[in-house]
Formats: C-alpha cells, sequence, structure tokens
C-alpha cells in the first residue's frame, strides 16, 4: 500500500517540530528517515501510526486520509515500532506477540490455531521462537526489540512504521531484521541512525533537518559527502560498497 505524508506540520506549545514535511514510500518500498537528533523522524513517524495528530498536513494509505479512518481500520492497516515503549506487566514474549492480533478480533474472541502460527512464525522470523515463554521484562534491550517487531509483523499490516528498529541489536540481527522487513514485500517507513544499513537496505531516503526534508531520492543521490557535511557535520567519503555497488560512508572526522 503505498504511503504519502504531505505537508506535515506538528505544532506543540507554540513549537514547531516538523514543517511541511513530505514523504512518499511508493507501495512495497523500504523508504529510509535519516538525520541528526531531533530533527523530526520521530515525530513524522508517529503522526503516520496515529500516535500524534498533526497541526496540518495530510497522510494518505493508498487513496484514504489515514485520519479519517477508524482507528480499528488504522490498527489493521499500520504495524508500527515505536521509539519508546512501555509494557509495564510482565507478560509473557508469546502475549505480547499476540496482542500484534488484536486489531483482526473482535473483543472477547479467543486466538485461533491461524492466529498461534502468525505469531509463532513472526517470532521465528527475528530469531526469537526460543524466547516465546519467558517473561518479556526479563529480556536483554535486543531480545525486547525483536519481540516488540515481530508484534508488529504478526499484525499483517499492510504499512510497516519503524522507529529505529536496529537499536539495541547486535549487527548480525540488524542486517537480519531489515532484510525481514524488505521480505514482507509491505511498505515499510523506517528512521535508521546508522547511514549504511540506510544506504545498504533502503530503496528511497528522506533526509530530515531542524524539522524539514532537505534531501530525498535513491541513497547514491542523497548520500553524498557534501549533505552528510552539511546536515551531520561530519566528513566523509563515499564509495561504492565492493559487492552492492551501494554507497558505504567512511567517517572521517566531525566538522
Ligand atoms: N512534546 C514535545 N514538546 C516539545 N518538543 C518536542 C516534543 N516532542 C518532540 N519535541 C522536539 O521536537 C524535535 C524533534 O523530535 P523527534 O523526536 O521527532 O526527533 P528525532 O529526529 O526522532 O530525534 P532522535 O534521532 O534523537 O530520536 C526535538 O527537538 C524534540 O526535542
Amino acid at each position: 500500500m503505498r504511503v504519502r505524508v504531505e505537508g506535515l506540520t506538528v505544532e506543540v506549545a507554540g513549537a514547531v517540530l516538523v514543517r511541511s514535511v513530505t514523504v512518499e514510500a511508493p507501495e512495497g518500498a523500504v523508504v529510509g528517515l535519516v538525520g541528526p537528533n531531533g530533527s523530526g523522524k520521530s515525530t513524522t513517524l508517529r503522526c503516520a501510526y496515529r500516535a500524534l495528530r498533526p497541526t496540518a498536513g495530510l497522510i494518505r494509505l493508498g487513496e484514504d486520509d489515514l485520519l479519517s479512518l477508524p482507528h480499528k481500520e488504522t490498527a489493521r492497516l499500520v504495524g508500527a515500532l515505536p521509539q519508546e515503549h512501555h509494557v509495564e506487566f510482565d507478560f509473557t514474549v508469546a502475549e505480547v506477540v499476540a496482542m500484534g492480533r488484536t486489531p483482526h478480533k473482535s473483543a472477547l474472541e479467543n486466538d485461533t490455531d491461524h492466529d498461534r502460527r502468525v505469531c509463532a512464525r513472526a517470532l521465528a522470523g527475528v530469531d526469537a521462537g526460543h524466547l516465546a515463554h519467558r517473561g518479556f521484562l526479563t529480556l536483554s534491550g535486543g531480545e525486547r526489540q525483536r519481540v516488540l517487531i515481530a508484534r508488529a509483523l504478526a499484525q499483517r499490516p499492510r504499512v510497516l512504521v519503524l522507529d529505529e528498529p536496529t537499536n539495541h541489536l547486535d549487527i548480525r540481527h540488524q542486517l537480519e531484521v531489515l532484510a525481514i522487513v524488505r521480505a514482507t514485500g509491505v511498505t515499510a517507513l523506517v528512521a535508521l541512525h546508522d547511514l549504511n544499513l540506510a544506504a545498504a537496505h533502503c530503496d528511497l531516503l528522506h533526509v530530515l533537518a531542524d524539522g524539514a526534508v532537505v534531501a530525498s531520492g535513491p541513497p547514491a543521490e542523497v548520500l553524498t559527502e557534501e549533505l552528510v557535511a552539511e546536515v551531520f557535520g561530519v566528513r566523509a567519503h563515499v564509495l561504492p560498497h565492493p559487492v552492492t555497488g551501494r554507497p558505504h560512508l567512511f567517517y572521517d572526522t566531525a566538522l
């Protein structure tokens, strides 16, 4: 499903957090949001999974306006991994992942065999099948992150909105998670700090700085030495990856 964030502005208590942000994610594309701390990535994504109401602008899912859809429909369509997550009670991992099935069920409907299969597959996909019976609160940061990604996948959404999904993950799991997102074939909006991961895994990038989009396009067009210097304040050398040909950044110094 195509996602288009159009002219998004968010103002909180007189402060403009993002200004006229337009982000396009074609059907099935993995689209990265990159930018320095505080540039507006999470604010944009929070609007896309409807945790925050924009002051102005539209979020289109296909032809629909996100804000005019019933909440349950939004929950079926959009699977989210927020940056901050709060699981207060000590649910088991299996229970946390099963929460992903909630939008597909009525209030008192029990989990079916199909639900259990979908959840087991999602957990196995993030290499966390062995954690199913553990208490969520006993997990390490990276294990929790993988379980929450499994919850979003178990939802079988049409759009994934992932805020720093590789946070806490070791390198193997970083690569695996992004490969899994790609393999779902679902349109994905993903905030990433690691520009090399973004270059390797995203079809398109949108670069944010000070709450506005300053560059958009395929990684090879966007991740230039000039842009990295200007937006991130870092001198970098950009060379093609020896195998994939995608841009790879070698950092030099902070400017
Ligand atoms: N509720 C709020 N009230 C005031 N300012 C806010 C609020 N929420 C976010 N901000 C500010 O808006 C700006 C954008 O924040 P946002 O979390 O979207 O940035 P980000 O690009 O995701 O940053 P990071 O890379 O650090 O996660 C920041 O300066 C932040 O302090």
